[in-house]
């Protein structure tokens, strides 16, 4: 079975570029389906969720060359209006091609999307948004049918601000007939970006990364050049990696801003971050201090996304410190691993308290999804003696080169097969 093998340990220094966004570039690539020409698309990460939506998008009918992190894409000539059951199965962004077929052809057929296994995740809230801007739905054998002549502008309430059926609607109202608004939507800055590039396009979306986003319709979009947003949550997580190292990193190509209450967080844990331009540096000398307490929710709030490797941070802290996971019921499963490794970590119901100890201990952990299994790398960084972090599939489909990025800083990474 392929592995990470980790010799923790050793303090992370050194320089690294953040490769693009994964939430930013998946529904812009899908977004691609909607334009006429050939998009360009910048840097987009090499990760497994990258291929299988370039494998779908094939599928369909579109063009896509890679060179390096630049796609292009020509779905001018699409045709189908099917996506596979077994592509839909894995990814949870799969759903992303829903919004922009529909839109474009008044008809789409998929089925539920997989993903990582964090909370049952269901896709009402895209449904009855689709719905609610006049398609027809028809939910059989596993597939869900999409049809509308054309979709018809409408207000829409989100009764949750989910990113995905955020992205997927404003997609949809982007060829519907008037305006469409969406209430309670969320403010991810990923969602900002498919609004920046849709509008480059053509497109007339207001209001994205607030909540309320207007889209009046139009009937037609141009292919454009477009650069992918630099990924907050591979920001967040080396950042959590040096200060758990006690290490000392300089990244390039973040955005600050997208950061704000982790950058407090960690701050509060005793790491110097400075910030120049796109440019950060973390810092961090002896022991984390205790994190009183981390509430996850929707941005600006805490990211669900950096709860497990902060969790890492915490159990190594001085102190106690206190996690409440409010977005997906099924984010812990790091916790299991984080023990076996000698953390102390206590979970009644969403809140975990954990009691820091001064030294974690290498031991083969199972990496339960994504960043689960960033967090037991973060651990193995830190851990005395080796740790071996299987499962790696999950990993790679947010990390571009998972072993060679910490490996660019000192780390003791290899991927084997054990
Ligand atoms: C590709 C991508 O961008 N993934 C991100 C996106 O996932 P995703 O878009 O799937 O997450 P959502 O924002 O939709 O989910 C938020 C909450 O809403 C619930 N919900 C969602 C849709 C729906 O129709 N019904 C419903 O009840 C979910 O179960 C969850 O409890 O946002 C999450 C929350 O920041 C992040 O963890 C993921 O990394
Ligand atoms: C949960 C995540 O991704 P996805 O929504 O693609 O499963 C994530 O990026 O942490």
């Amino acid at each position: 079975m392929e592995c990470l093998a980790i010799e923790g340990g050793h303090r992370l220094t050194g320089t690294l570029r953040i490769h693009g966004a994964k939430n930013a570039a998946l529904p812009i690539l899908a977004a691609s389906v909607m334009a006429h020409g050939e998009s360009t698309i910048q840097d987009v990460p090499d990760l497994q969720d990258i291929r299988v939506m370039t494998t779908i998008l094939r599928q369909l009918g579109a063009k896509v060359n890679a060179e390096g992190s630049t796609l292009r894409i020509d779905a001018t000539l699409l045709q189908s209006t099917e996506v596979p059951e077994h592509l839909m199965r894995q990814m949870r962004s799969s759903i992303f091609l829903m919004g922009p077929i529909l839109a474009r052809f008044g008809h789409v057929r998929v089925s539920k999307p997989g993903g990582c296994t964090i909370g049952s995740r269901p896709i009402d809230l895209h449904l009855k948004g689709l719905q609610a801007l006049g398609a027809t739905i028809e939910e059989k054998h596993g597939y869900i049918d999409c049809r509308a002549t054309r979709l018809r502008g409408a207000k829409i309430h989100l009764d949750i601000p989910s990113v995905g059926a955020t992205e997927n609607l404003i997609m949809a109202a982007v060829f519907a007939e008037g305006t469409t608004v969406i209430e309670n939507a969320a403010r991810e800055p990923e969602i900002a970006d498919l609004a920046n590039y849709l509008n480059a396009m053509g497109a007339k979306v207001q209001g994205a990364g607030d909540d309320t986003v207007i889209i009046e319709g139009v009937d037609r979009l141009e292919a454009v050049e477009y650069r992918v947003i630099p990924d907050r949550i591979v920001t967040g997580t080396m950042m959590v990696a040096a200060a758990v190292t006690q290490g000392d990193i300089t990244l390039q190509n973040t955005n600050a801003a997208h950061l704000g209450v982790v950058i407090n967080k960690l701050r509060e844990a005793g790491a110097v971050v400075t910030v120049e331009g796109d440019v950060m540096q973390v810092k961090m000398e002896g022991r984390p201090k205790p994190i009183d307490s981390i509430k996850t929710t929707y941005y600006p709030g805490f990211p669900t996304d950096l709860q497990s490797p902060f969790m890492t941070l915490m159990s190594v802290a001085a102190g106690t410190s206190m996690v409440t996971e409010s977005v997906f019921e099924g984010r812990y499963q790091h916790v299991s691993e984080l023990r076996r490794m000698g953390a102390n970590i206590k979970v009644d119901l969403r809140t975990a308290i954990m009691e820091g100890v001064a030294e974690l201990t290498g031991a083969t952990v199972e990496a339960s999804d994504l960043r689960a299994g960033a967090a037991l790398i973060l651990a193995g960084l830190a851990a005395n003696g080796t740790t071996y972090v299987e499962n790696v599939h999950h990993i790679d489909r947010g990390y571009e080169q998972v072993e060679a990025m910490f490996g660019q800083l000192g780390a003791k990474i290899w991927r084997v097969q054990k």
